[in-house]
């Protein structure tokens, strides 16, 4: 049974903020087996891939096979069933629809000093995407990775995902070609993420890694930070669902198993003002266990980390909910527009009750790669904006330095860095003489 909260009980503020701080992710200690995967295939690059390919993939390739040939992405995207292909083909083009929209302008304009300020925003050259291939591998997941990578205009996209025992997903190829990625790599884990990062023989390296993964690939993402840039770690899934009681019980539950279903660590919480709905939910989740396919994975989140929070008003389910900054929060209340207003901290918001979360990681249009573990307090989620760069700028004339300039040199002296002052004055002098 998920926890059952209310804001009339007595020690509300200490069971809710139990709940807050729940450890929900099961984080192993394998960095320094990370550390020495990321030296080893610095220093022996394609040789170091093989090996761990070998060891955990049970793939003995040779260096010439680490990249998909474009015959090999062929025959497995033949293998697609017209059906799949179709879905996928309307993800992929609301997905680049919707993030055509990211692309930011540039800007440039004359001050009252007469300088000339700006900035022009840049794709960054290469990314590099990791796909996981172990236990779950979502094509979509390369959809939502991809396609706002190259709406950036990244001159260079390459893919690592795992093949173990040589299975590739076609899915997971045909995603990657829609997206119009560029080289595909059968590698995986913490040797994968070196890879892209420092390069090999094989491999180029990329300027940025994106993309999700099991502990190993995640404490490699966080060891490369620096060398490239990442997105984010993205943790277990979560969905906050804020509902009044005229919804159908049974579509609120299958919101929260949708979430519930990815991972034992997800999880799923019902906000709602009526205590008879609330019950109606549950007992919905409980019917839809029984018959589930993947019901021991959800039943296990729903029952460790589930929860239902019984609130006065929706003024207070609003404030709850920006307090747990949720990936995904559905608002199925009558006006949804209204409340959503209240709401600052949320990955995604789902408004409506025509509007399940599962559209969203399917083929809504805004991106599923968002920020889990209350992160969204001070963080989005993947955009265009991950793929691109600022670069400022600053064009003075003569009259403009003559404006500005001897408060440069002020703050110069004040910081005892006498030729940034001096850079200054040289020009100022040249201008009296
Ligand atoms: N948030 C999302 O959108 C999203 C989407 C898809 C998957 N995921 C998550 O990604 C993860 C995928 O994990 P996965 O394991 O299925 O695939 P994975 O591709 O992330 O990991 C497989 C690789 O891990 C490495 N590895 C395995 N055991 C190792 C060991 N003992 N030592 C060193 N390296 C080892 C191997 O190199 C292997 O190729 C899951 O946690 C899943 O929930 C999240
Ligand atoms: N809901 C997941 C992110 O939290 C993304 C996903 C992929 N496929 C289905 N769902
Ligand atoms: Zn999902």
């Amino acid at each position: 049974m998920p926890v059952f909260l209310s804001t009339r009980d007595a020690d509300f503020e200490d069971q809710f903020t139990a709940l807050l701080g729940a450890k929900r992710e099961d984080s192993p200690d394998v960095d320094h087996i990370v550390a020495e995967i990321i030296a080893d295939v610095r220093a022996r690059g394609d040789a170091a891939l093989l090996d761990y390919t070998a060891k955990f993939d049970r793939m003995v390739l040779s260096a010439d096979q680490l990249a998909f040939t474009a015959e090999e992405i062929d025959a497995l995207v033949a293998q697609v069933s017209d059906e799949e292909r179709a879905a996928l083909e309307v993800a992929a083009a609301r997905i680049r629809a919707y993030h055509e929209r990211q692309m930011p302008e540039d800007q440039r304009w004359v001050d009252d000093s007469g300088a000339e300020l700006g900035w022009r925003w840049t794709p960054v050259s290469a990314a590099g995407l990791y796909v996981p291939g172990g236990l779950a591998s979502y094509p979509s997941s390369v959809l939502m990775n991809a396609i706002p990578a190259k709406v950036a205009g990244v001159g260079r996209l390459a893919i690592t995902v795992p093949t173990p025992d040589g299975i590739a997903n076609p899915l997971v190829l045909l995603a990657a070609r829609l997206a119009g990625v560029d080289e595909i790599y059968r590698i995986g884990g913490a040797q994968a993420v070196a890879a892209l990062a420092y390069g090999t023989e094989t491999v180029r390296p990329v300027d940025k890694i994106t993309g999700p993964g099991n502990a190993f690939v995640a404490a490699a993402k966080r060891r490369v930070f620096g060398k490239v840039g990442i997105d984010m770690i993205a943790g277990p899934s979560e969905i906050l669902v804020i509902a009044d009681k005229d919804n159908d019980a049974d579509w609120i539950a299958l919101d929260l198993l949708s979430q519930a279903e990815h991972d034992e660590s997800a999880q799923s919480i019902l906000i709602t003002d009526s205590e008879a709905f609330a019950s109606d939910v549950v007992a919905a989740v409980e019917k839809r266990l029984e018959t589930l396919e993947r019901r021991a994975i959800a039943g296990a989140s729903w029952r460790d980390f589930g929860a239902v929070v019984l609130v006065e008003d929706m003024d207070q389910a609003a404030a709850l909910s920006d307090r747990i900054a949720p990936e995904h929060l559905e608002l199925c209340v009558a006006d949804p527009d209204a409340l959503s207003e209240k709401i600052t901290h949320a990955g995604a918001i789902f408004l409506g009750a025509w509007t399940p979360e599962a559209i969203g990681d399917y083929v809504g249009g805004p991106n599923h790669v968002l920020p889990t573990a209350r992160s969204a307090r001070f963080s989005s989620g993947l955009s265009v904006m991950d793929f691109v760069k600022r670069t400022t700028l600053a064009k003075m004339t003569p009259a403009a330095l003559r404006a500005i300039g001897p408060s440069a040199e002020v703050l110069a002296k004040s910081e005892s860095l006498e030729a940034h002052g001096l850079s200054v004055t040289a020009r100022l002098q040249k201008l009296n003489d």
